[in-house]
């Protein structure tokens, strides 16, 4: 593995190298040969500095992986509203039917784009609303399925259907992001479409409303006429570049899930390790070893002869 982020978990890889010798070398040589004190002190302190940068580094939300395989974005809201109008709009080609009747799309239409540089997949669903019909029903559950795992949602409401209060538009924006579930911490755009049959200055009031309510940030749109649609990809740019950071510069992020996996299964290790290390410090240690496993599986290297070499350049003993 190479690159800055090949370099990170080969710089955590030696470290957990020369953590797991120490322990070795106290384990084998301490009674002996009269190890300097504070050793394992030392250790404790560098396991515990290495588990809190694998935390911090697992806890970059995402960001690699939303870089490879796109930011999830959610078209969502009710029916009619002009959601797979807006998916077309942005995608620039008839990917979803559009028509007057209400409860048009039932399956969620995916299409993949670039926005302002970042790898986006964008998601049409299934107007939101109360229905019989079984079909639609299902179309209704999986567009909130994919509500929970948006990364970014396009809250989109038919501007005409909307008092400018924001008592109302937050009562509206409830129903495509009910509180409490898990989507709601995503960040959303509130696109307020068919802006073209608002009547003259009920849009800036509109706006107006939307600022003066905690909601999120709003904008105009028509998509019959594209008026608004530099507007909403600015909105939407700043949330992807708060999401992703800018994907030249910053610290290295993760890119695999693979590698998240192994990174969880080392921190768990590492846990381990605070737990048995006054119980039995040969368990202890062979946390340390399974820890540095599970780094090994991500740099592809793990070779038993380094740990010698520590313990015999670090410590006066053997010889
Ligand atoms: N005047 C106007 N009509 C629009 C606009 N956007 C969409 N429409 C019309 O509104 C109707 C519904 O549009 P869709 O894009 O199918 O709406 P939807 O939200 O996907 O609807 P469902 O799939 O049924 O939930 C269609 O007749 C569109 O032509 C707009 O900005 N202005
Ligand atoms: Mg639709």
């Amino acid at each position: 593995m190479e690159g800055e982020l090949g370099q990170l978990y080969q710089r955590w890889s030696e470290e957990l190298t020369k953590a797991l010798a120490h322990v070795e070398a106290f384990i084998d040589f301490s009674e002996d040969d009269n190890l300097e004190e504070g050793v394992l002190a030392r250790v404790d302190a560098a396991v515990q500095t290495l588990e809190e940068e694998v935390r911090g580094h697992l806890q970059d939300g995402r960001r690699g992986e939303r870089l490879r395989g796109g930011v999830h974005v959610v078209i969502a809201g009710p029916t009619n509203a002009g959601k797979s109008s807006l998916l077309n709009l942005l995608c620039q080609r008839p990917a979803a039917i559009v028509s007057p009747v209400a409860g048009t799309t039932r399956d969620v239409v995916e299409s993949a784009l670039n926005i302002g540089g970042y790898p986006v997949v964008l998601s049409d669903t299934a107007g939101l609303r109360e229905t019989q019909d079984a079909i639609e029903r299902e179309g209704v559950s999986r567009a909130r399925e994919r509500l929970q795992r948006a990364d970014v949602v396009l809250a989109v409401l038919a501007a005409v259907d909307v008092a400018p209060e924001p008592g109302c538009l937050a009562e509206a924006l409830r129903a495509v992001l009910p509180p409490g579930v898990p989507a709601r911490r995503a960040p959303c755009v509130l696109v307020l479409n068919k802006a073209d049959l608002l009547e003259e200055g009920r849009g800036g009031a509109l706006l107006g409303a939307c600022g003066e309510g905690a909601l999120p940030p709003a904008c105009l749109l028509s998509c019959k006429t594209g008026e608004g649609v530099d507007r909403l990809l600015s909105l939407l740019g700043t949330q992807l570049e708060q999401m992703c950071g800018d994907p030249l510069a910053g610290s290295p992020s993760l890119t695999q899930a693979r590698h998240r996996l192994h990174l969880t299964s080392c921190l768990g290790s590492l846990g381990r390790y605070h737990g048995y290390k006054s119980l039995d410090l040969v368990l202890a240690a062979e946390e340390l070893r399974l820890a540095r496993r599970h780094l090994g599986k991500i740099t592809g290297r793990v070779s038993a002869e380094e740990i010698l070499d520590i313990i015999f350049r670090d410590f006066c003993v053997g010889k």
